[in-house]
């Protein structure tokens, strides 16, 4: 892993050093401040970079053309708002995707099933364990963003996404975050409405370098992706862990996200 990790700095194959604990205490304050962590360099920005271009013709061949209208919740509506209201206003997401098995030999899928970098995030996150998925396409998806495209404003259906960049665009494609817009117990939809009709004074916006590891609470905040301007894409790895192994998508659902079953 040291060929591709920046392990002197993120000793995830150490956790039993006071260094690996000093890390998972940082990010875990920047957790419960933020809602997130970065570790910039986490991965060395020429190899990342490098499994990005090397993806490219894989994602002009073989990618699947992710392309939807969606509102901020993901769903065909919600029971108890008219369905004119503006927390439901709709909007257009747009990339392209490469599923796990189309991964194969790249460091994130390497990285994805070390054991201990699913060690690390469950100590960041304070639970007893992580595990990867038992899916074929699902555990690890590469998405790309072309000029033109983007992921819209959405909240995330899991407790926590893990992300790790690969390539920056020239322009655009930052992450666009509103912390905690809602919680367990208030919806919010007037606040969602003002968020939509882009009138609120507490978004965010972060820009970080390919390579950098991010760890992002995004049930209750809602984030989207800006618009990627220029000729070179946007790419970037999404990692999916959950609380016990062997977890899979039913064919349907992979169906349903990615065109295809197997
Ligand atoms: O592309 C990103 O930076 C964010 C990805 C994301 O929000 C998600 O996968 O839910
Ligand atoms: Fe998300």
């Amino acid at each position: 892993m040291r060929d591709m990790l920046d392990l002197t700095a993120y000793p995830l194959d150490r956790p039993d050093s006071p260094e690996w604990q000093a890390l998972v205490t940082r990010c875990q304050a920047d957790l419960a401040r933020d809602g997130m962590f970065n570790l910039p360099g986490f991965m060395n920005s020429d190899v990342a970079q490098a499994a990005a271009q090397m993806l490219g013709a894989k994602f002009e061949s073989e990618s699947f053309r992710h392309e939807r209208e969606h509102n901020i919740y993901f769903l065909k509506s919600i029971p108890e708002l008219p369905e004119d209201h503006p927390a439901l206003t709709r909007f257009q997401t747009s990339n392209n995707t490469l599923c796990e098995d189309q991964l194969q030999e790249t460091p994130m899928v390497r990285l994805y099933h070390w054991a201990p970098f699913a060690q690390f995030l469950a100590a960041t996150m304070e639970m007893p364990a992580l595990f990867p998925m038992d899916d074929p396409l699902s555990g690890v998806n590469t998405m790309s963003y072309r000029e033109g495209q983007a992921l819209n404003w959405h909240f995330d259906r899991s407790e926590f996404t893990t992300t790790l960049l690969l390539q920056a665009p020239e322009q655009g494609g930052e992450f666009i975050y509103r912390t905690d817009l809602r919680s367990e117990t208030d919806p919010n939809y007037e606040g969602v409405a003002r968020l939509l009709r882009g009138e609120d004074p507490e978004v965010r916006s972060l820009d970080v370098t390919p390579g950098t590891l991010n760890v992002f609470r995004g049930k209750n905040t809602p984030h989207r992706v800006g618009n990627v301007r220029g000729d070179r894409a946007r790419v970037i790895s999404v990692f999916s862990f959950y609380d016990r192994p062997g977890v899979a998508f039913t064919e349907q659902e992979r169906l349903g996200f990615y065109g295809r079953a197997g």
